[in-house]
């Protein structure tokens, strides 16, 4: 079963949302207390989706704001040097900050982000500076669950998320839920729950879903049962290495299990899985292969020290899928 976009747009995807830095540990298996050296990387989920589908080959762009100082103009050099159109990155002209994601690899299996988001310039996006033009240019408008977290960026998520289904833009909604910038579980339930019902595809792991549904525990099936009363007609729930699951609303199901690989750390894993995962379903590829994409580009990703940075290019997943079929 394949998915239908628009085929007359020049952007395959946009993403909105934050860019960030990722400051990655370059001592591996010891606490954050003991590291002293880290690599500086691009980060931020959306960012990181966009980077990885214009490695892929897409054609994606971006919509968010940025400092304005040396992290902000880092940020945009490196996204648009991987091909992400940058025009409309906004350069913040109030003193806010870039967010910093500091990340611990105490061993394979036990990593931690430690992220410094106070008065990040990201969550300062205005509807304002969200083009209606500019969006109706796309084929996917991805939305990241973090910038609904806090006025303005909120609405203006909400703005972007109203243009696209004016102009027939596929919203994807990656639920990427950062505990860190919310006030509590109970305001990321109400959001969550209102901007993936207006989705067409929403992506997550079942503990963001059991935080979209303010529960424990969740099952898959009222998930669906319950996103499907609304506008999305394909849901991904991701179960980490135990593999990953798409649902229809046509009823069909697919399932795809992870590639197993030499862990150096597990972040990253979903940023690449969803930049894969769309451009197997932009570029016509069925849903259960697209499945297959997701999960080789996470465990490429996760064999490697950065999450943007490591994103592969489309011949490395195919290789991985080919060598474990
Ligand atoms: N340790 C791992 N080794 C190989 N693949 C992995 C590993 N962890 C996750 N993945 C792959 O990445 C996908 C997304 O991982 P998951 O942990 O569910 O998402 P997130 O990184 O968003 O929390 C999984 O469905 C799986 O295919
Ligand atoms: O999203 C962030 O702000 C941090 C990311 O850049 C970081 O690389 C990361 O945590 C990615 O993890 P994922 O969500 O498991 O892909």
């Amino acid at each position: 079963m394949r998915y239908d976009f628009n085929t007359d747009r020049e952007f395959d995807i946009i993403a909105i949302g934050r860019a960030c830095i990722d400051l990655n540990a370059v001592e591996y298996n010891r606490p954050m207390e003991e590291t002293m050296t880290f690599t500086k990387y691009v980060g931020g989920s959306p960012a990181n989706i966009a980077i990885g589908c214009s490695k892929l080959g897409l054609k994606a762009g971006f919509i968010g704001k940025i400092s304005d100082d040396q992290h902000g103009r880092f940020i945009e050099q490196y996204m648009r040097n991987v091909g992400v159109d940058t025009s409309h990155m906004v350069v913040d002209q109030e003193g806010h900050k870039t967010g910093l994601a500091f990340t611990e690899i105490k061993s394979p299996e036990d990593c931690s982000i430690l992220m410094y988001r106070e008065n990040v310039a990201d969550l300062y996006l205005k509807p304002s500076e969200v083009d209606e033009e500019y969006i109706k240019r796309s084929k996917i408008l991805l939305v990241s669950g973090t910038a609904l977290s806090k006025s303005p960026s909120r609405e203006a998520v909400l703005k972007a998320i109203s243009l696209a289904k004016k102009h027939d833009v596929k919203v994807i909604f990656e639920l990427d839920y950062r505990p860190y910038t919310w006030i509590s579980t109970d305001e990321t339930s109400v959001y969550y729950s209102l901007v993936a019902e207006k989705a067409d595809v929403v992506i997550g792991t079942r503990d963001e879903y059991d935080i979209m549904e303010g529960t424990k525990d969740g099952k898959n099936e009222e998930t669906v049962r319950y996103l499907f009363q609304h506008s999305p007609d394909l849901i991904i729930i991701k179960h980490g290495v135990e593999g990953s699951y798409a649902y229809a609303k046509s009823g069909e199901t697919f399932q795809a299990n992870a590639y197993r690989t030499k862990v150096l750390k597990t972040f990253g894993a979903g940023d690449a899985y969803a930049s894969a995962f769309l451009y197997a379903l932009i570029t016509g590829k069925d849903i259960e292969t697209a499945l297959k994409y997701g999960s080789a580009s996470a465990a490429i990703v996760v064999s490697r020290h950065s999450s943007s940075d490591a994103m592969p290019k489309a011949e490395e997943i195919e290789q991985l899928i080919a060598e474990r079929s």
